[in-house]
């Protein structure tokens, strides 16, 4: 029998392609294995990738639509969803020469094609032929979860999965679920010209996020013309009158939907099943994640686990951030724990939210005492100038430091980054308050909202006090 290879690597998206690179140019002997017929995995080809490449076309006929507002006359015609996606596709295959598998064969890393399972805890078999290894890093990512609505299967209905490839646009488009997959696409396909309406299970939308700021932006879309339902199941599904249209029964009221298009954005699950995992004596936890430590071992010590199918942040920065983490445990050998104390997110809708570190909810539940620090980016100029005034950023402080920031405002995703370095590295608001921000830029947002909070302490009567005393003391 052969020996083992050092590293066998399971699922070809951000958290087994960096996790298979390194350890290449490690010079260790490592076998990545993918079952699609490219690299790149979720993010590259149905996810982030695509997602954000319609919403800049969206974007694009937004502004072309409002142009009159900023003194410009411009005339929209219909959008063309087949270019819309044309271009997505053109945006997708040139980020994909990065994941060209001789890429990472030339870091030495045997690439193979085809669906792996485990035949024992140190074998897996990839089409017909075994695969041993000391170690396996499984990253095999999450697709998306199907609610168990009564008729579901009667209607046609999109996922991430196949609505790149729509190449009309719809007319009247019903998005089940208010999440980020949900939310971002809502208002792209809005601003491409369709009629939608998002249904929310949940009390409100984009849940994990600041209910303030979730509350903004909903109105914010409302205002776009996007219609919301919170706390409506839907409850129901079935044909509509036309072929190609469907009918959701939305809530316990059984109030009826016609819609051209369905988008089921109700949540992941992850890619797990079709490994046999108990075969190799791996245990789950409820929600069907692979249970691991914080090394990222799984029940099995050699066999290590990151991105969706682990969780608990599904997305594409923490794939890569925990495949550092096995990097330096499997590979190094360097006990690291995994660290979610300053996890930055971003939910890429106009204006875009933006969170890093504790949430209001989460601080109160750890007991911890805080302030909170709230300026609206209606008060910075550079957003006044750029006509986009809606949001606020809510600092969350304690003993000086930031413990959470969330931020709704353009470019929330850019902006974000400098709080996350403040809580990562608990550099104290006054450094935030006292630093030099270029002007007119949005990212003074940070340093106004800084500034906000010590200023009913530098003019209280007390310091005006110590001023007038120190002026009349001193030549
Ligand atoms: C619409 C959408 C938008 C998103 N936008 C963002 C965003 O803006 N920012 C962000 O950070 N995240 C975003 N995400 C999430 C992001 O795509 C995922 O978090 C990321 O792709 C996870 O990476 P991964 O390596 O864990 O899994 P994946 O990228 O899914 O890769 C897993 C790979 O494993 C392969 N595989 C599965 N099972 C097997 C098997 N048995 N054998 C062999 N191969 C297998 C799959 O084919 C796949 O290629 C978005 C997701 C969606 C759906
Ligand atoms: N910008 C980003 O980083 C980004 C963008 C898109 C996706 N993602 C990742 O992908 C993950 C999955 O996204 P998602 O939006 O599918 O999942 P999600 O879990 O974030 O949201 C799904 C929503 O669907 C609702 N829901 C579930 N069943 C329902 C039903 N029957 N009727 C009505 N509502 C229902 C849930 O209450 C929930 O609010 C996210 O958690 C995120 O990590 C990230």
């Amino acid at each position: 029998m052969d020996s083992p290879h050092d590293l066998v690597v399971i699922g070809g998206g951000v958290g087994g392609l960096v996790t298979a690179s390194v350890a290449g140019q490690l010079g260790l002997d490592v076998v990545l294995i993918e079952r699609e017929p490219a690299l790149g995995g979720d993010c590259l080809h149905s996810g982030c990738v695509p997602s954000k490449t319609l919403i800049r076309s969206a974007g694009v006929a937004h502004t072309a639509r409002e142009a009159g507002r900023f003194g410009v006359d411009a005339t929209v015609g219909d959008v063309d969803l087949t270019r819309v996606m044309a271009r997505v596709h053109e945006v997708i295959a040139h980020i994909q020469h990065h994941d060209d598998p001789d890429r990472f064969r030339g870091y030495g890393v045997d690439v193979r094609f085809g669906e792996a399972h485990f035949v024992d805890s140190h074998t897996v078999a990839v089409k017909g032929e075994w695969v041993r290894g000391r170690r396996f890093v499984i990253a095999t990512g999450s697709k998306p979860a199907i609610p168990p609505i009564p008729g579901i299967e009667t209607i046609p209905y999109l996922t991430n999965e196949t609505v790149f490839k729509a190449q009309t646009l719809p007319e009247r488009l019903a998005v089940v679920g208010g999440g980020a997959i949900g939310i971002e696409l809502a208002q792209a396909f809005s601003r491409l010209g369709s009629r939608v309406t998002v249904i929310e299970a949940g009390e409100r939308i984009l849940p994990k996020d600041d209910p303030m700021l979730t509350e903004a932006l909903q109105a914010h879309l409302q205002s776009e013309g996007i219609t919301i339902h919170t706390a409506t199941p839907v409850t129901g599904a079935r044909p509509g009158a036309s072929a190609r249209t469907a009918m959701l029964e939305l809530g316990e009221t059984g109030e009826t939907l016609e819609v051209d298009e369905v988008l089921i954005a109700a949540g992941r699950q992850p890619n797990i099943s079709a490994l046999d995992p108990e075969t190799a004596g791996l245990d789950l936890n409820a929600n069907g994640t692979l249970q691991v430590d914080a090394r990222l071992r799984t029940s099995q010590r050699h066999i290590y686990a990151c991105g969706d199918c682990v969780g608990p942040f599904p997305f594409t920065h923490m794939a890569e951030y925990q495949a550092g983490i096995i990097i330096s445990n499997a590979i190094f050998r360097l006990p690291r724990k995994v660290d979610y104390r300053a996890v930055p997110w971003v939910t890429y809708t106009d204006p875009e939210l933006a969170h890093v570190g504790m949430t209001g909810a989460e601080a109160e539940r750890a007991g911890i005492e805080h302030e909170l620090a709230v300026f609206p980016v209606a008060d910075v100029d550079r957003a006044i100038a750029e006509g986009c005034t809606v949001g606020e950023l809510r600092l969350r402080i304690a003993k000086g430091r930031i413990i959470g920031a969330s931020l709704l405002a353009p470019h929330a995703g850019e902006l974000i980054h400098e709080l996350a370095l403040a809580v990562t590295e608990r550099i104290p608001l006054r450094k935030l308050a006292s630093m030099v921000h270029a002007y007119p830029t949005l990212a003074q947002i940070t340093k106004r909202a800084a500034g906000a909070h010590y200023s009913p302490q530098l003019f209280s009567a007390r310091t005006r006090w110590l001023v007038k005393w120190i002026n009349r003391l001193l030549p």
